[in-house]
């Protein structure tokens, strides 16, 4: 594969230092506050997360900012999803229109929501809301090719990196990055079988609704895509180039761009996670600007969660995307801010301390 910049590549650039003072400051007020320590669980270590990550003793959720990224697959001529490869140009449409799930999600939240459609197959043509920035028509079929060239990932992570300007000129605290594309299990799959060496059988599962024999097809094809050369090996930018897809290639740019900027990310489902895990292997410690909505019902997803170290704050059984399970994880983000700034302390409200 020619056409790479590695030297000098943005995101090589490292991510901003958490605050490590303020994170101690927050975690020693939880200490304070009227309970047990650490009764209250994950709604603990996420405000002190915040903390750290927004330099601020008792962080808040303001301007949450969602970005879909929408693209398509040439997986799916493989066989590999439950539904036909029109539906993400569909749904571009109906997030233009309000009507997806991840719609409501946004607006329940007063969380502002953008939709990029970084290489959908049929462009659904101009619509509000939805920025065409089309790459290319769907990606190349994985299991036989890269998926995409090395500028057409260059350029997809750039659009991620735009995005999450975007947001951060908008005066956003807080980053949900959620992807459309009809195959993008398998690419997610692919990618994280490549980055953790775990075997396709494990990682795969029946994203949109593949039955068993459907999922074995998956993990054969994934499996085919592993063995291609260089697929699986070398610079992490280049397994996203090989087994990615562009929306997934954009949230791994705008997850980077976040951690460099210190911009808290909160990380969605099974897609989100393989993007998670492609923007940690190319700009180490970018991670540490991740929060965990919830654990897909996806089987891989445990695998790629175990892999960044990550708890996430909800078990639904989602098996969404669009940042679906991001997103329904902010009133409890806001709730464990609220708790942490507005608890009474031991002093403050003449409770005895064990
Ligand atoms: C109507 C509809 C809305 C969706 N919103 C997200 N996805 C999810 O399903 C797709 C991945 O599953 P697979 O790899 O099996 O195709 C992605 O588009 C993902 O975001 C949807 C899927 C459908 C059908
Ligand atoms: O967890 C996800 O992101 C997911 C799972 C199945 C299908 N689409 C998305």
């Amino acid at each position: 594969m020619t056409g790479w910049m590695m030297t000098g590549a943005w995101w090589k650039a490292p991510p901003k230092a958490i605050d490590q003072g303020m994170r101690e400051a927050a975690f020693a007020r939880q200490g304070q506050l009227t309970k047990p320590p650490g009764s209250l669980g994950r709604l603990e270590t996420a405000a002190v997360d915040l903390a750290g990550m927004q330099g601020c003793v008792t962080p808040g959720i303001e301007r949450p900012w969602i970005v879909i990224f929408a693209a398509d697959h040439g997986v799916v001529a493989a066989g590999v999803s439950a539904f036909p490869q029109s539906v993400t140009g569909e749904m571009i449409r109906n997030f233009s229109r309000g009507g997806a799930a991840i719609c409501v999600l946004a607006r329940e939240s007063g969380a502002q929501l953008e939709v990029v459609d970084v290489g959908s197959v049929e462009s659904p043509g101009e619509l509000p809301g939805v920025r065409d920035a089309r790459i290319a028509a769907g990606t190349a079929d994985l299991s036989q090719t890269a998926a995409m060239t090395a500028e057409q990932c260059q350029q997809a992570l750039a659009q991620g990196r735009a995005a999450a300007a975007r947001a951060l000129d908008a005066g956003a605290d807080l980053f949900i990055g959620g992807e459309m594309g009809i195959g993008n299990t398998t690419a997610a799959a692919a990618l994280i079988c490549a980055y953790t060496g775990l075997a396709p059988a494990l990682v795969c599962g029946p994203g949109t609704g593949l039955d068993a024999a459907g999922v074995s097809r998956k993990a054969a094809v994934v499996a085919q895509a592993l063995k291609r050369q260089g697929a699986a090996t070398g610079p992490a930018v280049l397994t996203l180039a090989q087994l990615g897809g562009f929306e997934i290639a954009a949230l791994c740019g705008a997850y980077i761009a976040c951690a460099q900027a210190g911009l808290p990310v909160v990380v969605d489902g099974f897609i989100a996670s393989a993007a998670a895990l492609a923007a940690e292997r190319m700009a180490p410690g970018t991670r540490a600007w991740m929060l965990f909505g919830h654990a897909s019902a996806e089987p891989g997803h445990a695998a790629a969660l175990s892999a960044l170290q990550a708890q996430p704050l909800l078990d639904l059984g989602l098996r969404l995307g669009e940042g679906s399970g991001a997103a329904a994880a902010l009133p409890l983000l806001r709730l464990a801010c609220a708790l942490h700034r507005d608890m009474a302390t031991f002093a403050e409200a003449g409770v005895s301390q064990g």
